[in-house]
């Protein structure tokens, strides 16, 4: 199993810096491009952040691995075997980014994009060759969690979706596999949760303190242990038949965003990034939050690992 001598990640913001530092501890030379400065001088900072975290996990450390960064898109893909775009959710910047790259990589160089659920047919249309090109969902922070959804679109050659699957296999992360749908799979159960429990605390049934605590505490612990559907062989599924039955209907099924949130957005709460969202941070909180959810990621990992993995 082999990863790209040489990869290039298009995009250094919340995603962008981990992406790169875990291939770098894998072997691979990576190059980091992005349209501002200071984002990139930003990620410099959490790239090496993330290469710290890396280092807590344990475990190998490639020699040969490095991150570089540049603000000139023709060096950062010069050479590349393996590009992964990391811009922002738009799809028509998306599609003008991957036509960019298309023109400045080799024939063969796999494109990869880490959008959260834009279908990857529909993107492909920026591209000529859209037999290259594939989902590679990173999950936040991409250097803590060892999942990465592979989504093929129409048109991805079959030898695209084995050499991700292999690539993802050699950085040590388990692949998932998916057919096409808008939000893949991990975005699609997430967003389930994130609708209801948005809409219990705008109800008032719930105070957003307690939602989070019953969360992590209750299903969050367990889902980390045990996966969803042999979560319904522990409690029985004539448990779920009996409960489903009268509680399905009264789920959360809006389809608009929930006004607590458009609402926290118009007033420029958008969370961690600006010092405030849901929650309200003093001078230190968000540097103090993050840590202790590192602290707790790495140590939650590492028990994981000693448990099968599924
Ligand atoms: N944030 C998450 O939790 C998360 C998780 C998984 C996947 N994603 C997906 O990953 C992608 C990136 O998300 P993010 O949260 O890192 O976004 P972000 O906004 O934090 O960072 C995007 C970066 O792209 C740069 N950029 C904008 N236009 C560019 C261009 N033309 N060329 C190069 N760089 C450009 C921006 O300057 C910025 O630094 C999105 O598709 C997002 O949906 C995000
Ligand atoms: C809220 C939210 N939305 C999208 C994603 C990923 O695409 C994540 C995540 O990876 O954690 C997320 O938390």
């Amino acid at each position: 199993m082999s990863l790209p001598a040489i990869a290039t990640v298009i995009g250094s913001g919340t995603m962008g810096p981990g992406i790169a530092a875990t291939l770098a501890r894998a072997g691979t030379q990576v190059r980091v491009y992005d349209i501002s400065d200071e984002a990139l001088a930003r990620a410099e900072k959490s790239t090496a952040f993330a290469a710290s975290v890396l280092d807590q996990i344990g475990g190998d450390s490639a020699p040969g691995g490095s991150v570089s960064f540049s603000s000139d898109i023709a060096v950062a893909l010069d050479g590349t075997e393996f590009v992964i775009e990391a811009v922002p959710e738009k799809l028509e910047l998306k599609k003008s980014v991957l036509a960019q790259i298309e023109g400045l990589v080799g024939a063969d160089v796999i494109i990869a994009t880490n959008t959260s659920g834009i279908p990857i047919t529909t993107m492909g249309e920026a591209l000529g060759t859209p037999g290259r090109f594939i989902g590679m969902h990173w999950s936040n922070p991409p250097h803590l969690i060892p999942m990465i959804e592979v989504i093929p679109g129409e048109a991805t050659d079959a030898a695209v979706t084995d050499r991700l699957v292999e690539i993802v296999k050699a950085f040590g992360y388990h692949p998932v596999i998916e057919n096409e749908i808008a939000g893949f799979v991990e975005n699609r159960v997430l967003y389930a949760i994130l609708r209801e429990c948005v809409a219990l605390v705008q109800e008032g049934i719930v105070t957003q303190e307690a939602l989070d605590t019953c969360v992590k505490w209750g299903i969050g612990y367990k889902l980390a242990v045990v996966g969803p559907m042999r979560l319904l062989d522990m409690a029985g599924l004539d448990i779920y038949q009996s409960v489903s039955s009268y509680l399905n209907k009264e789920l959360d099924a809006s389809t608009e965003t929930p006004s607590v949130i458009t609402e926290s957005i118009a007033a420029g709460r958008l969370g961690f990034k600006s010092g405030g969202g849901m929650y309200d941070y003093a001078e230190g909180d968000v540097d103090a939050k993050r840590a202790d959810i590192v602290a707790g990621l790495v140590a939650v990992r590492k028990a994981l690992s000693a448990t099968t993995p599924v």
